[in-house]
């Protein structure tokens, strides 16, 4: 949809930021009183204060860019703070001008950067970056442009003729126009008059028309319909939720951060919808954080349908956007046309104002954590957020965090339970199948000989095929066999930039690196010891759908994982056509295990629960527990009963027995007693430090040097291990070390790692990395 510019738009092409001239000069005069402190862009971590010219006055806010002088160069800067004090007075500068007057920071989204800074160790310059979109930070303004062409006034039939003769295309151009309202653009004109362009002058010259340029938006949405909703009927248990929600968005006083704990199908969703109609209703803008994975179209739609009267002030940002379309969506929140803001992770920075309420969907997901600097975590850093703009921050998920969990436990966070469904119907039915028994048995059919398929999941799916009912197979871990080993000598083929085993992917037949995604041709003898017999083992999804396939010839089968999907429709068209029922039957990884919600699946089954449970994490058996009871929620969500089938070696673990009975209070109260007996989080806080480099002893050297300087004044509350090799020691040919520390208290611990690192100098080689609050320790 066209959108007009401001009014002093300058013609595109030079247009700085926000179509204002590039550069306000500023006049200098000596007698300043204002004082700005400023980040310096491009620079590492300078803060510098300026004087701000009578005539930048009214035009410096704090957020906005400036350019400053600095050693006879003009550098672009944010203001962070205006002061009236600096204890460089008398020998400060003069801010030059104005880059940009609307601030591309908010006061609120300063603050926070300042926060994140502090907390996880980084500079508040390499905050800004991360806060703004790739293609904003580069490129900002760079809009589609198009003309907007307005008829003043219809032609007669006879001026008509008279042009029609004398200038034809002239004449077929009013007629579009007048065809379509006395409106359109130029580029509408053109599928029709491709010279259009050349023709308008004369127009506009003799009074017909009027020409404006306005921005044409990607649009992600563009082509979407969305059918309006209405709001339900509050259960008895969401009401009770929604009224506490309304009363924190109504009250004048700050709230605590709100943790709804809801089963799956509970109504969580529609419990938003509510509170964020509220919002609006106050005049307020709401943000809604979702994981990556769950940001399905089906996501956006719950939403946009529910607003449909405004859905083109509803903007996405998330992973999938091109560049343009996140620039677009950017500025549209930017510029105050939207009111919600649905996103990934990094949604968390959207420059929203009068926000009243940031809400977070699955708070207990990992993926809310950035894995590269800053590494910051988006469900605290909201509700740091949500502090600072004195707005509800409200955590959902079936499996809070422990975390979480502990704060609502402990009275810093809110706790509201919603532990039944909708729709009044019973969870599945969750059936634990002992692998061990099983392999033993030996039925003689190889899928279940195999360990892929129990013979009880086998019946299961049988009975649903019969039934015309659908089934889920879960798996996480994609490829073929997933390691290939010699029979003589016992090595595993592994990778040999990464220590993790190669998996076999037979589409391709090409032995793959899951951890750099390194390619080779399965060797025909042992690469260690130079014997022949080789053997693959351990399963993954493409080997399953093999299975399957195999076992059940006439089911209509689909496999969703990152081998089978890569076009950006792909996903969403294969999920109609199982939702259609064109399909019976689905095989996916973690891609399938969020939020979906298909009415005719009734049989779910997890073909290996012992993946995460074996992973050396503390976190090892809340992953667990999180995954089970969330493939479990896609089962029986419609009129007829599900039942989901767990095959594990490990029966008897509290993950799989706990979610078993869905019991997630049982499990949290049992894992968290261990943890404080442990001293793990929440109890403590954990810091990871970390080093890698090409050469494994000066890796591990600058990890050492770190943990002996780190030694010395270390508070005797800090628990700090050995510097040791990671779980995977080594990846993309560099090898890896890590050291642990926990603490009660992580700020002067920060403070403390901060001045080791800052007069400790390593090795060049070798990369030192940290991680304030991990969710991993791998
Ligand atoms: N008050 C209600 N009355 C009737 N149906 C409802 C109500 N609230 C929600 N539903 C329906 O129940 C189903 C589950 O709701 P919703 O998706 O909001 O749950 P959820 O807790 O977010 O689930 P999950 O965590 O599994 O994604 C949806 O189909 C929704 O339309
Ligand atoms: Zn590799």
């Amino acid at each position: 949809m066209p959108i007009p510019q401001p009014t002093n738009a300058p013609a595109p092409g030079q247009s700085d930021l926000f179509g204002l001239p590039a550069v306000v000069p500023a006049t200098p005069q000596p007698d300043t009183t204002r004082i700005a402190r400023v980040q310096l862009e491009g620079a590492a971590a300078m803060e510098l204060d300026y004087t701000i010219p009578a005539s930048l006055a009214e035009g410096v806010v704090v957020g906005s860019r400036v350019m400053v002088p600095l050693q006879n160069r003009q550098m672009v800067a944010v203001v962070l703070e205006l002061l009236n004090e600096s204890s460089h007075r008398g020998r400060l500068k003069e801010i030059s001008s104005i880059v940009a007057r609307r601030p591309m920071f908010t006061p609120a989204l300063l603050r926070l950067a300042r926060w994140i800074a502090d907390y996880y160790l980084v500079s508040v310059h390499t905050v800004l970056r991360t806060m703004l979109p790739q293609a904003v930070r580069d490129k900002p303004g760079s809009f589609v442009m198009d003309s907007h062409l307005k008829l003043l006034r219809d032609p007669s039939p006879a001026e008509l003729e008279k042009l029609m003769n004398k200038a034809p295309m002239q004449a077929r151009v009013l007629e579009i126009l007048r065809s379509c309202q006395g409106e359109a653009t130029l580029s509408q004109i053109r599928r029709d008059v491709p010279r259009a362009a050349t023709i308008l002058k004369p127009l506009i010259k003799a009074g017909w028309i009027t020409r404006s340029e306005v921005r044409v938006e990607r649009d992600p949405f563009q082509e979407e319909v969305f059918l309006p909703s209405q709001p339900l009927t509050l259960t008895a248990e969401q009401q009770v939720a929604y009224d506490r929600i309304s009363a924190a968005i109504d009250s004048a006083q700050p709230s605590k951060p709100i943790l709804l704990h809801g089963i799956t199908g509970s109504g969580k969703t529609e419990v938003y919808l509510q509170a964020i109609a509220r919002v609006l209703e106050r005049g307020g803008t709401a943000l809604v954080l979702v994981p990556e994975i769950a940001l399905t179209p089906q996501t956006i739609e719950r939403f946009k349908a529910r607003f449909s009267d405004r859905s083109d002030r509803i903007a996405v940002l998330h992973s999938h956007l091109s560049d343009g379309e996140r620039h677009d969506e950017w500025f549209k929140i930017h510029e105050d046309r939207a009111d919600i803001v649905i996103g990934a992770r990094s949604a968390i920075f959207a420059p929203l104002e009068r926000l009243g309420i940031i809400i977070v969907d699955e708070e207990h997901e990992p993926s809310f954590k950035q894995d590269e600097t800053p590494r910051y975590h988006a469900r605290d850093v909201a509700v740091v957020r949500g502090g600072i703009e004195k707005c509800v921050v409200l955590l959902g998920s079936a499996t809070p965090s422990l975390e979480s969990f502990e704060n609502a436990g402990s009275g810093k966070y809110e706790l509201l339970e919603m532990l039944q469904r909708t729709d009044g119907r019973t969870l599945p039915l969750i059936r634990i199948v002992d692998m061990r028994m099983e392999r033993r048995k030996g039925t003689g059919v190889s899928i279940v000989n195999a360990g892929i398929l129990s013979e009880k999941l086998r019946a299961a799916i049988t009975a649903r095929l019969e039934k015309r009912e659908q089934t889920i197979l879960f798996l996480n871990r994609r490829g073929f066999n997933t390691s290939l080993s010699c029979i003589t000598c016992g090595e595993t083929v592994q990778c040999q930039d990464c220590s993790i085993p190669m998996t076999l992917h037979k589409h391709e037949n090409r032995l793959v690196c899951h951890v750099c995604g390194s390619r080779r041709l399965p060797p025909s003898k042992c690469p260690s010891c130079q014997e022949p017999g080789l053997k693959f083992s351990g399963f993954g999804t493409e080997r399953v759908e093999t299975a399957v396939r195999e076992v059940f010839p006439q089911a209509r089968i689909a496999r969703v994982d990152t081998d089978t999907i890569q076009r950006k429709n792909q996903l969403r068209d294969l999920l109609r056509d199982f939702r259609a029922q064109k399909l019976d039957l689905l095989i996916g990884t973690q891609m399938i295990a969020k939020g979906l919600d298909f009415p005719n699946v009734t049989l779910v089954g997890v073909l290996n629960a012992d993946l995460a449970l074996n992973l050396p994490d503390f976190r090892a058996a809340e992953r667990t527990l999180q995954l089970l009871v969330q493939v479990a929620g896609r089962a029986g969500r419609g009129e007829v009963k599900g039942e989901v089938v767990v095959q594990t070696y490990a029966p008897h673990s509290p993950a799989v027995q706990f979610s078993r009975h869905n019991d997630f209070a049982g499990f949290a109260q049992q894992e968290l007693e261990q943890r404080r007996a442990f001293h793990y989080p929440p109890y403590t806080h954990v810091v990871i430090l970390a080093s890698r480099g090409k050469h494994q002893a000066m890796a591990e050297f600058a990890l050492k040097t770190l943990h002996r300087r780190l030694l010395e004044g270390l508070s005797e509350e800090v628990l700090m291990g050995d510097p040791a090799p990671c779980a995977m020691a080594k990846a993309h040919g560099q090898y890896r070390f890590q050291l642990l520390l926990r603490t009660p208290k992580i700020r002067p611990l920060c403070r403390h790692i901060q001045q080791v690192l800052q007069s400790t100098s390593l090795p060049a080689d070798v990369i030192v990395t940290w991680d304030v609050d991990p969710v991993s320790l791998l």
